[in-house]
């Protein structure tokens, strides 16, 4: 193997889904991919192709029926109790809807402390990190004694990176967490996760239904369709000469500036073109 290990190793993973006694749903059919130590990886697919399924194997939420998860070369595929527990300093998570996720019964301080004061962090060491946190994700100071409900979505989602962060994680799966914001908002916090990774040197797994999305922030992309991966390698290759139809569609779906090359590729998508 060339370059570092992978901080994240997923080896033909197998996922089901019972839906009764008797009946299983496959939504994942041996998907394998890695991520490196400071890399974002994108998982791209479109409604129903199962990335959340493999985010969720990740964090421990959906057991496998074969296949391995490896991380920094520990198998981790069926971890429980006290060492899911250790992980979770190193494995964090952003979803899609950050209000849904936070407390909305918590003061900012308080969700972003909790983490740390389970983990046994002091009470005058937390506010101290949760300050920095803040700054961070360019939260005002006074945001601590605020809800999360009297923030707007992009500052909700700032938070809720924040409270990944301040674990320090090694890698964070972040599941959809600019598809409920608008495109402005979306840039910002997509500049956010770039700033932050410089700084830090976090990794990504990056799940998105959009190519577009994925193209701003990932090294390498793995396009996901009917629980299989159909087509992976760098971001700039793939969306420049993608060879699966299925990429190609998802690239004709990325929104673009220029309305006649907008109306071309509508055009394609209906097989006018
Ligand atoms: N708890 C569940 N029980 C049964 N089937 C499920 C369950 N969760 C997901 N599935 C099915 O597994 C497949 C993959 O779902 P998953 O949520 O991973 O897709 P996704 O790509 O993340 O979709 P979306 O972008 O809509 O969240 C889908 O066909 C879904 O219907």
């Amino acid at each position: 193997m060339t370059g570092p290990a992978p901080l994240l190793a997923i080896e033909d993973l197998v996922v089901d889904y019972r839906l009764s006694r008797r009946v299983r749903f496959r939504a994942l059919k041996g998907i394998s991919l890695d991520v490196k130590p400071g890399e974002c990886v994108g998982l791209v697919g479109e409604s129903g192709s199962g990335k959340s399924t493999l985010g969720k194997a990740v964090l421990g939420l959906a057991a496998p029926e074969s296949g391995r998860i490896t991380f920094d070369g520990e198998d981790i595929t069926h971890a429980r109790g006290a060492t899911r527990r250790r992980l979770a300093s190193d494995i964090q998570v952003v979803f899609q809807d950050p209000y849904g996720s936070l407390d909305p019964t918590m003061t900012v301080s308080e969700v972003l402390a909790e983490p740390l004061v389970v983990a046994g962090t002091s009470r005058a060491e937390a506010r101290t990190v949760v300050a920095d946190m803040l700054d961070r994700v360019r939260l005002p100071a006074d945001a601590v004694h605020r809800y999360p409900g009297e923030f707007s979505g992009g500052q909700r989602q700032r938070i809720a990176i924040a409270r990944a962060l301040v674990r320090r994680p090694r890698l964070i799966v972040c599941d959809e967490p600019v598809s409920a914001l608008d495109l402005t908002t979306q840039a910002t916090i997509l500049d956010l996760f770039l700033e932050l990774q410089r700084e830090t040197s976090v990794s990504y797994l990056f799940v998105s239904h959009d190519l577009g999305v994925v193209r701003r922030i990932c090294h390498r992309v793995s396009v996901l369709y009917q629980g299989e991966i159909v087509e992976s390698g760098p971001t700039a290759a793939i969306t420049r000469a993608p060879e699966h139809p299925y990429t190609q569609r998802l690239l004709l779906a990325v929104p673009v500036a220029d309305p006649a090359r907008q109306a071309e590729r509508r055009a394609a998508r209906l097989g006018l073109g």
